[in-house]
Order: structure tokens, then C-alpha cells, then sequence
């Protein structure tokens, strides 16, 4: 399954908010007709982010083209790109990749070479995912085979197959998955619309449980381990990810869960010290106070959308990447799974 096709000067993205019950396909010919996508969560999931604002970004060059401005106007374009969408590191490390072209091609064949950069960044996404798949199915599988999600990390999240849903992938095809527990997610139910959706298609046993279930599940004896997404992680470990993950971190650990993370290693922000220096999106109050556009709360309601949180670290058991299984301490098993990923 993929939610991005390209082509050289467009790219179409399956409209997320949509799914699972209307399939639309959108084209985009511009970088700002993508980075609306962004905003609006038509496309959503860091890699996934990342990959559509490299097609976005090329499409622009396209536009472009013969453009004695060009170049200016492909920074500006990368700028409006890069804030679409604040915390997930993926969206500015790909425009950085992207960026790293102008530096090395004229005017001429710009278009030609961003576009072949973008699919680049789209097949290393693939070719990660499915390691990310081999190595995180190798250490969850020691812990048991009914294993607790959360949001949506799937195909749909990336180019293809996924992260924390790769790795739920990956033990299905060998055998050793037993059930997944798919937290809704709210309020933007990617678990409940999208990771039940590509569970679903694939034939693997699931319960989708409202968010607040998880406490119970995990005294109940339902689950073996945790797995989840990441959209940064700093360099001692702490990792930004969908609005309650740290909750279900907490959990983990009264319970004696392990508590996993799976992630590319352009997840990670090595730059950045500590979670506290991560920014975290907040989102309009209305994602809260309405569902489809239907008012839940009393009309005015004051509510909040941090669309994130911050796990620390010291509550993760490992962090899982195409390079292989980080465990604290983070400092230094970080520093040489990005080393591994530069050599
Ligand atoms: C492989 S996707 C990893 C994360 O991006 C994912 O867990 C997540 O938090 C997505 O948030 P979203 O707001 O849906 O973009």
C-alpha cells in the first residue's frame, strides 16, 4: 500500500483525512499546494512528510523553470515547506537533503536533479523501513507476540510499509505476532481510521481501545511489549511522538512492559540536547472541541491540541533503527547509530 505517487513535476497524495471510507487521490504541482497538504494532515507521519515535500519542492523547480529568480524562490518555497509542520525532524532533514542540490547543479537541469533527489529520499524510505522491520521483529519478538500501538506508523505514515507497524509487520510474516492493540488516537483517530485500515488489509488480528484502555489492558496481562513511532528524538533519547505516547510510556513501566520506539535514524536530532528543546505542535482547539466538523463541546468550549508530548528517555527499553537496536544509554548508542548511518 503507498498514499504517494510522483511523477516529474506533480505528485498525488491519498487524502488521509478521508480514510478509511472515501478513497481520494489529490495532485499537487506546487510546493505551496503541498505544504497546505501538510498542514491540513491530508499527508501525515514524518517520513511521509518528509518524502511529499521532496515531491513538493521538485514540482516547484519545475514550475520554475526559466525563472530568473529561481533559485531565491526555491529557498522561500523550502521555508514555507519546512513550517508546515513543526516537530517532525523528517520534514526539515529532507528539504536540507533537498536544498543540498542547489549547491551542486545549475540552473537547468535543477528540476531534473531535485525530482531524482526526491525519489531517492522516497526508495531510502522503503529499503529503512523493512530493516527497521527485521530488527525490531528480532527484539519484540523475545517479549511475546501481543503487542500495543499507537497513532498510525504504517504505509501510510511513510512511503512504504512503515515503522513501529513495520516492525508489527514483520512479526506477522514470521509467524510470531499474536494480536495488536490499536489505540483510537484521538483526536485525529490515526489509530482507529488508518493503522485499523492497514491492519485490516493485511489479515492481521487487532482490537482497536479507546485511548484510556491502555492502563487496563496492560494490568489485564494483554501485552507483551509497546512499539510506537517517533517524530524527533534528541540526543539523550527523549522522543517526541503522537500526543500520548508518554502516558502509555508511564504505563509501561508499572507494569514492567518494555516500552520500544521504532524510528529511521533521520528521526534523529542529534543537534537538539534534550526533549525539552523539542518544539511541540499545538493545533487549533476546534480538532478537540469538534469531530468532522460537528461541535462535541458546548459552543466556545476552551480546549487545547498539543499534538505531541515527550517520552524521556530512562522509559524507553530500546530505540529501533534501519542501523540496528539503540539502548541507553542514549548518548552514546545514538551517536553510532547515526555514524553507522554515515559510514
Ligand atoms: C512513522 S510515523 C511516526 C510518527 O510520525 C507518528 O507516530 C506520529 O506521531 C504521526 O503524527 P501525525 O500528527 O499523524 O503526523
Amino acid at each position: 500500500m503507498r498514499a504517494i505517487r510522483f511523477a516529474p513535476g506533480e505528485v498525488e497524495l491519498l487524502d488521509q483525512t478521508k480514510l478509511p471510507h472515501e478513497t481520494v487521490w489529490e495532485k499537487f504541482t506546487s510546493a505551496d499546494e503541498v505544504a497546505a497538504a501538510i498542514r491540513d494532515m491530508k499527508v501525515r507521519g514524518a517520513p511521509a512528510i518528509g518524502a511529499a515535500a521532496a515531491f513538493g519542492l521538485a514540482a516547484e523547480a519545475r514550475r520554475l523553470q526559466g525563472d530568473s529568480q529561481l533559485r531565491e524562490k526555491l529557498l522561500e518555497a523550502a521555508k514555507r515547506l519546512r513550517s508546515a509542520r513543526p516537530t517532525a525532524v523528517n520534514l526539515a532533514q529532507a528539504l536540507d537533503e533537498m536544498l543540498s542540490v542547489l549547491t551542486q547543479t545549475g540552473d537547468d537541469a535543477l528540476a531534473d536533479a531535485l525530482y531524482a533527489k526526491a525519489v531517492a529520499i522516497a526508495d531510502a524510505d522503503v529499503a529503512t523501513n523493512r530493516r527497521i522491520g527485521a530488527f525490531g521483529a528480532d527484539v519484540i519478538g523475545q517479549h511475546g507476540g501481543h503487542i500495543l500501538t499507537h497513532c498510525n506508523t504504517g504505509s501510510l505514515a511513510t512511503v512504504e510499509y512503515g515503522t513501529a507497524l513495520g516492525v508489527i509487520r514483520a512479526l506477522h510474516e514470521r509467524g510470531t505476532l499474536r494480536h495488536v492493540y490499536v489505540d483510537e488516537t484521538r483526536p485525529y483517530l490515526q489509530g482507529a481510521r488508518l493503522t485499523a485500515y492497514e491492519l485490516a488489509e493485511e489479515g492481521i488480528p487487532f482490537d482497536i481501545i479507546t485511548d484510556s484502555t491502555a492502563g487496563y489492558a496492560m494490568a489485564q496481562g494483554w501485552v507483551d511489549a509497546v512499539v510506537v513511532g517517533a517524530d524527533r528524538i534528541a540526543r539523550n533519547g527523549d522522543t517526541a511522538n503522537k500526543i500520548g505516547t508518554y502516558t502509555l510510556a508511564v504505563l509501561a513501566q508499572y507494569h514492567g512492559i518494555p516500552f520500544y520506539v521504532a524510528a529511521p535514524t533521520t528521526t534523529l536530532d542529534l543537534a537538539t540536547a534534550t526533549g525539552r528543546d523539542i518544539p511541540i505542535e499545538e493545533r487549533h482547539a476546534n480538532e478537540v472541541t469538534h469531530m468532522f466538523g460537528r461541535p462535541i463541546a458546548p459552543i466556545g468550549a476552551s480546549a487545547r491540541h498539543l499534538a505531541f508530548d515527550v517520552t524521556p528517555g530512562a522509559l524507553i527499553t530500546g530505540i529501533i533503527t534501519e542501523c540496528g537496536v539503540a539502548k541507553p544509554p542514549y548518548i552514546e548508542s545514538l551517536a553510532e547509530m547515526a555514524g553507522r548511518h554515515g559510514a
